[in-house]
């Protein structure tokens, strides 16, 4: 049973890499190998090598950079899925999409359902939006997890970034108001196991198939995240330039970006944990257990 997981080369993409990895050969083609925004090279790739469950961790990220490039962002971000799902409907193979928090409008503090209304405020999230409705309307057997603030011990990230500038910096600025739960990219691949039969071939989707939320329990803000990333490291006897008094908070509003982000971030767990059975960890844990992995490394 070949597995197909695009954007191995990412956050996301390499944690389901080992977390496949037993259940089949992993088709993991590089973007050298595979353009993902060429239709026609996608279809043949798809044809030729004929996956048993198709795991789409490719997409175009750049938040900012989304803003001036809004046709490459649509290209991966939806027309991509929408490829992907159609294919998967006609060869009756599951497809697992993942999608993000920036689809929803960011106001208020009552934290999404998955029915929720949709209202993206940027490029970034209305192309993922458009990916997401894509999916769900391809006939697909399908699961969308949508997920938030995605972090690893490997890739680019926030919390790569705030080490980085923790090492050279002793004074940062992070903003306060935008709330929302880190997820670790291991702790999806984990859960996006958990929701798959993988002894069957072709695989099967173990609950019900649609949307879910997927990030750990519990909420922050990004200055939260920083400083709990900086105790976390100093408890892990890493030295750092960074005095913690002088980690300042500031609102969105006085650190302008090309793209507006959700203030309100915070997404309902309930569907997700109701259809596996399980309590969600903490974010805090989970931060913990990365920065061990980093470490470790
Ligand atoms: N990062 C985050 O904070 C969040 C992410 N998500 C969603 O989770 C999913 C995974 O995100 P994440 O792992 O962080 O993403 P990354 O940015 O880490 O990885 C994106 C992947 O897509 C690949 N890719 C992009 N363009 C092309 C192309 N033209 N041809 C081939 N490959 C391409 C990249 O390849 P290459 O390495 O060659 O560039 C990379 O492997 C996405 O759907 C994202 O929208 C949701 C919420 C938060
Ligand atoms: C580096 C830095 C960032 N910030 C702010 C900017 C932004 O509001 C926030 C996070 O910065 P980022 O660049 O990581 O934000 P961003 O790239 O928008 O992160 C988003 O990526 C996409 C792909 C998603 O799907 C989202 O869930 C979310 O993770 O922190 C500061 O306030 N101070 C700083 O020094
Ligand atoms: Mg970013």
């Amino acid at each position: 049973m070949a597995i197909l997981i695009t954007g191995g080369s990412g956050q996301v993409g390499f944690e389901l890499q080992r977390e496949f990895s037993l259940f089949g050969p992993i088709l993991a083609p590089t973007r050298h190998e595979l353009d993902l925004t060429n239709a026609h090279a996608v279809d043949a790739y798809l044809n030729e090598h004929r996956p048993e469950l198709i795991l789409n961790a490719a997409a175009y990220t750049a938040v900012d950079k989304a803003e001036s490039e809004p046709a490459l962002a649509k290209c991966l971000n939806a027309k991509l899925p929408k490829q992907l799902a159609g294919y998967a409907a006609k060869h009756d193979i599951p497809l697992v999409h993942y999608s993000t928090d920036y689809v929803y409008p960011g106001d208020g503090v009552i934290p999404w359902r998955e029915d929720s209304s949709t209202a993206p405020l940027s490029v970034y999230g209305q192309t993922k939006l458009e990916g997401d409705q894509a999916v769900s309307q391809s006939g697909a057997s399908c699961l969308i997890f949508r997920t938030s603030w995605v972090y690893a011990a490997r890739g680019n990230n926030f919390m790569k970034t705030m080490l980085r500038l923790g090492c050279e910096r002793e004074g940062l600025t992070i903003v306060n108001d935008q709330v929302g739960a880190p997820t670790p990219a291991r702790l999806i691949a984990q859960i996006t196991r958990l929701a798959l039969i993988t002894h069957h071939s072709p695989p099967i989707i173990g609950i019900p198939t649609g949307i879910y939320h997927l990030s750990p329990q519990g909420e922050t803000s990004w200055h939260g995240f920083a400083c709990e990333i900086f105790e976390h490291a100093l408890l892990l006897g890493k030295k750092l330039a960074i005095k913690s008094e002088r980690v300042a908070s500031i609102a969105t509003a006085a650190y302008p970006t090309p793209a507006q982000r959700p203030l309100n971030s915070r997404m309902a767990l309930g569907k997700l944990e109701a259809a596996l059975g399980i309590t969600m960890p903490t974010w805090q844990s989970q931060l913990s257990l990365t920065l061990k992995e980093l470490y470790e490394k």
